[in-house]
């Protein structure tokens, strides 16, 4: 659904973004990871447009961005909408009067207007608000009317800039929960930047780590806790490192459908004593990390029948 090849932007002797590709698909909540400084905010603007690569190309839907002259840029823009962290309401507007207003500068007529804001404002939860004015509403609430006017237009495609960011955690979290509503019953294909590990723990599909200006890594969460050594898996289960002497790591990713750690216990002549560990509800299913202290006589042996089990094994040296 997006697909960015080769993007560079560089202010002065800044270079923000040096080569970032990147492909999020149709249907799917791609979160964008990285701290303050990092490039996560130009590469969003890159997508949209708002902001022109000094190289690369970006394709949303099928269309070359990149290639499109002014007036089709808009046209094409219609199918993206945006979400802000600090919302970017018009106070001298009511509710209804800043879902409405992208539909005024789209030209449809106002019964159709008012049908459609009201349909709007329920997709969100903000039914019977249409007639307040932000100030009088909480963060959350301003995020809701953020996201009925990003969707206004019908968009295939939501970018998300630190959505979240100003918010309590319990917030937050009911906006998230909306994200990912909108993204299961409408389709939405979901492009969010964040600082936050949360966010991406909490509806992300795939992600992508972003570092001065580069992507370290990306994928599915699932392939990228499936890959040893991974940033994100580190980051997530937040372990000693480097690993004690001696240690293992396993990591548990998808149900393996049977208690592996005591079937290795029972069946092989070892000894396993826990070093720490969690478990996290990711997209996908839990997963888990523990650390042990494996000895015995027996104790590679075990190790192979963790891996032939689907657990993922580290041994630090
Ligand atoms: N318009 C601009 N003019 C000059 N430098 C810029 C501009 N926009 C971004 N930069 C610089 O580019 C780099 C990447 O900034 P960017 O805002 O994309 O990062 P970010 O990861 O979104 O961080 P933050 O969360 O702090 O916004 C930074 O060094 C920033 O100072």
């Amino acid at each position: 659904m997006i697909q960015a090849s080769g993007l560079r932007k560089q202010y002065g002797d800044v270079v923000a973004l040096d080569g970032v590709d990147l492909t999020v698909r149709e249907g799917e909540i791609f979160g964008v990871l990285g701290q303050s400084g990092a490039g996560k905010s130009t590469l969003l603007r890159c997508v949209n447009l708002l902001e022109r690569p000094d190289a690369g190309t970006v394709t949303v839907a099928g269309q070359d961005l990149t290639a499109l002259r002014d007036a089709e840029l808009n046209r094409a823009r219609r199918r993206i909408g945006m979400i802000h962290q600090h919302f970017a309401l018009l106070s001298s507007r009511t509710v209804a009067g800043n879902v409405a207003f992208p539909l005024e500068i789209m030209g449809v007529p106002k019964a159709e207007r008012e049908r459609r804001v009201g349909e709007l404002l329920e997709l969100v939860g903000l039914e019977g608000r249409g007639g307040h004015r932000p100030h009088q509403l909480s963060g959350g609430q301003k995020q809701r009317v953020g996201i009925a006017r990003a969707l206004a237009g019908n968009p295939s495609v939501l970018l998300s800039d630190e959505a979240t960011s100003a918010l309590d955690p319990a917030t937050t979290q009911s906006i998230l929960a909306l994200l990912k509503r909108l993204n299961a019953e409408l389709g939405l294909t979901i492009l969010l930047i964040t600082h936050e590990m949360n966010v991406v723990k909490s509806v992300c599909d795939s992600v992508a780590i972003m570092t001065g200006g580069r992507i370290e890594e990306s994928g599915t969460i699932a392939e990228l806790v499936a890959t040893p050594g991974s940033r994100l898996t580190r980051e997530i289960f937040p372990l000693p490192e480097p690993a004690p002497a001696g240690s293992v790591t396993l990591t548990f990713a998808g149900d393996a459908g049977r208690p592996v750690v005591s079937e290795v216990v029972r069946a092989f002549d070892v000894d396993l004593s826990i070093l720490g560990g969690s478990i996290e509800e990711l997209a996908g299913g839990s997963v888990g990390r523990l650390r042990i202290a494996l000895e015995g006589a027996e104790a590679e042996a075990a190790l192979a029948h963790l891996r032939a089990s689907g657990v993922i094994v580290e041994e630090a040296a």
